[in-house]
């Protein structure tokens, strides 16, 4: 818990409070959400689809302010978040608390007034675990916390499919498998070129803990199960071949990424390290795959 003064109150403006909902990873859940609505076989009325679309961004913001609202005091200690806008002092953490929970309930509530309750409830589920089983449980504690914790980031395929559908199926199970076991190669990969920041906050993240070489052997490991779960679907018979065809290239280059990764190859002095290739590429892969899974289906 931060130890930062939370009594002194500090105007901000709406840059920091969108700043707090952590924007740009946001794009990509949000689109995974997306993708995850309309990949699934039926018609969503517009404006019921954008609510939850909407929903799953304010959640997904929601739960942005309320994990930097908690841990200020480590953002403070690292230069990557050093200029958030807690840790700056541009706000106040009674501020975020306040965002973060009311954003929280209106996105849960109108999800469930709008949309429908299934959705609702997997959008609940994933603020808490992204609040309360990530930031406040596991982070300090566990080198594994990003891989239980990471759980939070692949809900959204599956809460866009509910929000679709009112039910869950196989299919947006296995995109879920997907971006669960695609997190720990796209975050250990970006760890290992920013281990000293997390070694200062005394973040016990895997290469700060365990060291280099077996971070680089997990990412390699991690890597074979994902890749299982993204090529799935199309001999499952759950896509059609875009999907499948994109799924089976990008993921063999997402391989060949990580194989290098753990084999550390050595590079000229100037090139490109291979883990910062993996992280880009990581969101690159995620971003073609669930684009191609809606080209599929609408293209069948
Ligand atoms: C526990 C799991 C995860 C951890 C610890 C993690 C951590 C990080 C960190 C530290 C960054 C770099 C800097 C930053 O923008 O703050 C980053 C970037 C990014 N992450 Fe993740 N991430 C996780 C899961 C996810 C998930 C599930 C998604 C989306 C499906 C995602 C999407 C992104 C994107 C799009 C970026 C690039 C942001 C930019 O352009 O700056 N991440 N991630
Ligand atoms: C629908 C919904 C509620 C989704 C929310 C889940 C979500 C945004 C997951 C992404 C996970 C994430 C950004 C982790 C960053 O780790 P960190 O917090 O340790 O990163 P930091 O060091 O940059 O603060």
């Amino acid at each position: 818990m931060s130890s930062l003064p939370s009594s002194v109150f500090v105007p901000a403006d709406w840059r920091d409070f969108l700043a707090l909902t952590k924007p740009r990873v946001m794009t990509l859940v949000v689109f995974t959400g997306l993708c995850g609505m309309l990949a699934a076989p039926v018609h969503v009325d517009p404006v019921i689809g954008f609510t939850a679309i909407l929903c799953i961004a304010l959640g997904a913001g929601a739960a942005g302010a309320l994990n930097q609202w908690y841990e200020a005091d480590l953002d403070a200690l690292m230069k990557r978040t050093a200029r958030r806008p807690l840790p700056a002092g541009r706000m106040s953490r009674e501020s975020a608390l306040h965002f973060g929970v009311g954003l929280a309930c209106f996105s849960v509530i109108l999800m469930g007034l709008a949309v429908n309750c299934v959705a609702a409830f997997i959008l609940t589920i994933s603020i808490l675990f992204y609040v309360l089983i990530y930031t406040v449980w596991l982070k300090r504690r566990t080198p594994q916390n990003i891989v239980i914790g990471g759980a939070a980031g692949a809900f959204p395929p599956l809460i866009g499919w509910a929000a679709a559908t009112g039910q869950v199926a196989l299919l947006p199970v296995l995109l879920f498998s997907l971006v669960f076991l695609w997190t720990p190669p796209h975050f250990w990969a970006l760890a290992l070129f920013v281990k000293t920041d997390y070694a200062n906050a005394g973040v016990p993240m895997l290469p700060v803990v365990a060291g280099e070489r077996v971070t680089r052997a997990q990412i390699g490991l991690y890597t074979i199960p994902m890749a299982i779960a993204a090529v799935a679907p199309w001999p499952l018979g759950l896509t059609g071949p875009i999907y499948g065809i994109v799924a089976t290239a990008g993921t063999a280059l997402f391989a060949l990424s990580a194989a290098m990764v753990a084999v550390r190859h050595t590079q000229p002095a100037d090139a490109m390290k291979p883990e910062k290739w993996l992280f880009k590429y990581s969101i690159l892969y995620l971003f073609l795959l669930f684009g191609a899974l809606v080209v599929d289906r609408w293209a069948s």
